[in-house]
């Protein structure tokens, strides 16, 4: 049978969740493979003998002749599942059942115990900021929770903070083709991951324990409850950073608050408080941080024991006729930023952050 784009995009994410390292001369072939997949034969000229990583992928991808599209992309899948060992497979496919804790990501802790699957931030020390490597863990979380046992999925975050939003180091992390390749890849991966919230299929909570920045806030309009500590802030500064709203917020957040509570938000980057987010219907209901663990798990374990296909029936009619919608509305910002990420403003702020330390 043959292999679908679906496929192939799903082994280029576990490629980049592999544990061990596969060596250089599986790398090559896997670079050898997905160009001739999605590119075609080899169409560059030869590098000079002396730049020899490049004239080493170059001998890779010449080497492929003219190999179908269809065929390397065949191969490039069968080679990742043959890398694929027993751990990086236990974060596609979750082991349903009580009180279990998957292995296989690295910055999320992701357990299942009545029936409800927790999917949990756990990158303290950086205030749980999404690396590129967490989007996809998160995206593989939430097709694992989808299709497990639970009925309700929970997104929270270890330490003081909930989320402080996209790491600002994967601004630094450019590739050979360039910001111009970079900013492309960013805009997929980020359409992709707003559509994982948007189709997921359960009731999905978020578990807000500390502040929230930037897209950890947009994608709240997408959960179906939000609980929060009264410790928690929201705050999406993208002018500051030279950006534009995500998360499909330039549609969810004039819808759930009016267009002026929305515009202070998402153009001038006024931070609200738990109670304020509340008031504006951001956020459900907003707990004491002294008890907050302890009464939204006991809500939620309540929650837990309704039937699962009645919840999940009630989610679909009430999030169905907006779907098309907010896909649409996500392409659309995912396209704006790819052009946002490559100006001026947005790359002075972030160079601003990153260096601030080397300032004081
Ligand atoms: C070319 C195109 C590439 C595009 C790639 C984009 C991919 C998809 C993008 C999706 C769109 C998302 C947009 C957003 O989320 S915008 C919001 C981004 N977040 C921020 O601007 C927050 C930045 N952080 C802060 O302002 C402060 O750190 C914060 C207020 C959160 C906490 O301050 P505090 O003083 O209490 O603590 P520290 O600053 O000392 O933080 C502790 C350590 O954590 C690191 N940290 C925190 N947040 C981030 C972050 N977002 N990115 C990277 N690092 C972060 C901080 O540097 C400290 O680290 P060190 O101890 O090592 O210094």
């Amino acid at each position: 049978m043959s292999v679908t784009q679906k496929d192939f995009e799903n082994a280029m994410n576990q490629v980049k969740l592999l544990k061990k390292d596969p060596g250089n001369e599986v790398k090559l072939k896997l670079y050898a493979l997905y160009k001739q997949a999605t590119e075609g034969p080899c169409n560059i000229p030869k590098p000079g003998a002396f730049d020899f990583v490049n004239k080493a992928k170059w001998d890779a991808w010449n080497g492929l002749g003219s190999l179908p599209k269809e065929t390397a992309r065949q191969n490039y899948v069968d080679l990742v599942s043959s890398l694929s060992g027993p751990s990086s497979e236990s974060s596609s496919q979750v082991k349903p059942g009580a009180d279990s804790k998957q292995e296989g990501y690295e910055n999320l802790l992701v357990t299942s115990e009545d029936r409800i699957t927790k999917i949990l931030l756990n990158r303290p020390t950086k205030k749980n900021a999404i690396t590129t490597q967490m989007y996809h863990e998160i995206m593989l979380a939430l097709k694992a929770a989808s299709q497990d046992d639970s009925v309700l999925t929970v997104l929270t975050g270890s330490g003081d903070y909930y989320c402080s939003g996209n790491d600002l180091t994967n601004f630094t992390d450019i590739p050979p083709g360039g910001v111009e390749e970079k900013a492309k890849n960013s805009s997929f991966l980020l359409r992709d991951f707003v559509n994982c919230f948007i189709d997921f299929p359960k009731p999905l909570v978020a578990v807000v324990n500390g502040p929230a920045v930037g897209i950890s806030v947009t994608i709240l309009g997408l959960f179906d409850i939000v609980y929060a500590s009264d410790r928690a802030t929201f705050h999406t500064p993208f002018s500051h950073l030279g950006q534009s709203p995500e998360g499909c917020s330039s549609y969810t957040f004039p819808k759930i608050m009016g267009s002026s509570k929305a515009a202070e938000m998402l153009i001038f980057g006024k931070k609200l408080t738990a109670g304020e987010a509340c008031a504006q219907g951001l956020v459900t209901q907003v707990f004491p941080d002294s008890t907050f663990q302890k009464e939204v798990w006991t809500r939620l374990k309540a929650y837990s024991k309704l039937p699962p296909n009645a919840m999940r029936i009630s989610k679909e009619i009430i999030r169905k006729n907006e779907k098309e919608k907010l896909h649409a509305v996500n392409a659309e910002e995912c396209n704006v930023l790819l052009s946002r990420w490559q100006s001026d403003e947005c790359m002075n702020a972030v160079v601003n952050f990153l260096s601030r330390k080397a300032k004081l």
